[in-house]
């Protein structure tokens, strides 16, 4: 078919309130009870066939209960992964050659499907994997996934639109090429809709993608990887490989046709990819893309004129939220005392207020557990050095992992804004709060706009329309995403397109035109129609 469509005009899709009572309340959790006892084995995907990857096998539990196994996965091995990159070598050429239409026609299938009867296993599989409230849930692996599918086919329908001009007796036309080679996909555990993008955004431009998911997410990685293949999706042009990531990095870094890396995660997982990959620089057979959405040290800026309730409202959603584990979190604040002593009260009676808990059991429960074993340890480790600290307030917090990895909001005052608590990502519940005399806000903005080195998010909550200019130019390199009277977090496709800079990422905008830019490597075509037949110019007389 060679007539260009009209693909469909793509809308946020509608968010589900799970309000008790509610017939999705039901259905969520009817499959949630069904998955919790499913005990999987959660396997590679390699060329459409499923099995055991070779490896130490790994138990994938649910982190609020962490004696509930949900299925066993296994690390892959170097010839796994072997395996996968030949799968999607072989899968290449009949993908590439697929119209647009075609390949699209099967994202907007998957997108379909997992807003109707697919809805439900994803929200529950995160629900119980990655330890979501339900509202977590649905706006993750629900809404946001299938904004991605959907808004990425309307952006990829626009990119191959972009077309040069031409000259009188010549047609230029530009060819957005896939990569040659495979695309190697590395996702974090804490967003099946990121999970899921990456390798589906680089699969849409007409790559082959070898796809390593967290082994914290694989619950749900698996699922959403069946979800692709009753999509539609051919064998081979995504190959699912579980575990660590160990035999990646030796096999698919080394590989001559890796022709990109798509990765979210943490910075210095991304950074050494980045090193590997420049060692190995001359093996390629073409430069690899990077695209890399990493670390984030999410600020919320308090002016003297903030309305205390907005700012309330944006520490308490934006720091506890999924436990404070989005990139985006707010997990530094910087708050004027005369605003401070009005609510600092209200906001830790609040932050106290919040459930944690078993949130497959509990659909009501507003935070669940940390994702694993690391991640409390990592938590408990600050808390630990907080309360030991003389210049540390802990105003609230807590952890026990007795039966989930559990750690409270936890909210730590702090006089120095160059502690740790302002620079580290502990990527947990955990608000570090500086309280700052009202005089002295030019001094504290000029000192939080760099004290961290990453840039991914940040607030300016203010009434004063004058301080909102100001925080906005002079925070202009603090964040890639950046909010007026807002939290940091809760991007929507579409809406605020998501990435950071310094070292939060390549900020290539997950769910964006800009991101699929990276996904392509343009052919300029000139054609003359009447070509000269004498090589002799005017001036040459
Ligand atoms: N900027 C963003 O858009 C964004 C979004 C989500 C998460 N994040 C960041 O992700 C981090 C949390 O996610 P995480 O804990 O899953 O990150 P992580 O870096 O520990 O893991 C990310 C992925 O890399 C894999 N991995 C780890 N070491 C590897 C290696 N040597 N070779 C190959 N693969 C390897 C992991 O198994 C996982 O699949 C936080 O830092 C957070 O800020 C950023
Ligand atoms: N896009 C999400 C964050 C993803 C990172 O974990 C947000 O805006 O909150």
């Amino acid at each position: 078919m060679d007539a260009i469509s009209n693909v469909p005009v793509p809308a946020n899709e509608r968010v589900y309130g799970y309000a008790p009572g509610s017939a999705e309340r039901e259905t969520l959790e009817d499959r949630i009870k069904e998955l919790a006892g499913a005990s999987l084995d959660l396997t590679l995907t390699i060329g459409g066939e499923q099995r055991l990857g070779g490896g130490a096998p790994i138990d994938v539990v649910q982190p609020h209960n962490h004696a509930s196994v949900l299925g066993r996965t296994n690390d892959a091995t170097a010839q796994d992964v072997q395996d996968a990159i030949s799968a999607a070598l072989q899968a290449a050429p009949a993908w590439r050659s697929l119209s647009f239409d075609e390949r699209a026609a099967i994202f907007l299938k998957a997108a379909d499907l997992l807003a109707g009867p697919w809805r439900a296993t994803l929200n529950a599989a995160t629900v119980l994997g990655q330890s979501k409230s339900a509202q977590q849930a649905e706006i993750d692996a629900a809404c946001e996934l299938i904004d991605f599918l959907r808004f990425n086919v309307a952006y990829a329908r626009q990119l191959y639109a972009d077309q040069p001009i031409s000259s009188p007796g010549v047609w230029n036309r530009m060819e957005y090429r896939p990569l040659e080679g495979f695309v190697l996909a590395i996702t974090p555990f804490n967003f099946t809709a990121i999970a899921g993008n990456l390798p589906t955004s680089a699969a849409l431009m007409g790559n082959v993608v070898v796809w390593k998911p967290s082994p914290t997410q694989q619950f749900a990685a698996h699922f959403t990887m069946r979800l692709l293949e009753e999509a539609g999706l051919p064998p081979g042009v995504i190959n699912l490989v579980t575990g660590n990531g160990q035999a990646v990095s030796e096999v698919a870094l080394g590989h001559p046709a890796l022709a990109g890396i798509h990765f979210t995660g943490s910075t210095p997982t991304f950074q050494h990819l980045w090193r590997t990959i420049g060692t190995n620089i001359s093996a390629y057979h073409t430069y690899p893309r990077l695209v890399g959405e990493t670390g984030g040290k999410d600020f919320v800026l308090a002016h003297p004129s903030a309305d205390p309730a907005v700012l309330t409202t944006a520490l308490v959603r934006g720091a506890f939220e999924y436990q404070g584990q989005k990139c985006s979190a707010a997990s530094r604040a910087y708050v004027p005392r005369s605003l401070w002593n009005r609510m600092r009260d209200d906001f830790v009676a609040t932050a106290e207020s919040l459930t944690v808990g078993d949130v497959a059991a509990d659909l009501s429960t507003f935070m669940g557990a940390v994702i694993d074993a690391r991640a409390f340890a990592k938590h408990k480790e600050a808390i630990d050095r907080a309360r030991a600290a003389s210049n540390i307030d802990v105003l609230t917090g807590s952890y026990d992992d007795s039966v989930g990895y559990f750690v409270k909001p936890t909210v730590l005052e702090c006089a120095d804004p160059s502690d740790e608590i302002f620079v580290k990502e502990y990527f947990g519940p955990i608000l570090g709060v500086h309280v700052y005399e009202d005089r002295d806000y030019d001094r504290v903005v000029d000192q939080m706009e760099n004290v961290s080195p990453y840039a991914l998010t940040g607030s300016i909550i203010a009434q004063d329309r004058y301080a909102i200019a100001a925080a906005a130019e002079r925070l202009r390199f603090a964040a890639g995403n950046f909010y007026v009277n807002d939290k940091p977090t809760g991007a929507v496709v579409g809406q605020q397109p998501f990435g950071g800079g310094r070292a939060s990422g390549t900020n290539d905008k997950a769910g964006s035109i800009f991101n699929l830019t990276r996904w392509v490597s343009a052919r300029a075509i000139k054609e003359t129609f009447v070509p000269p037949t004498d090589h002799r110019y005017p001036h040459m007389g």
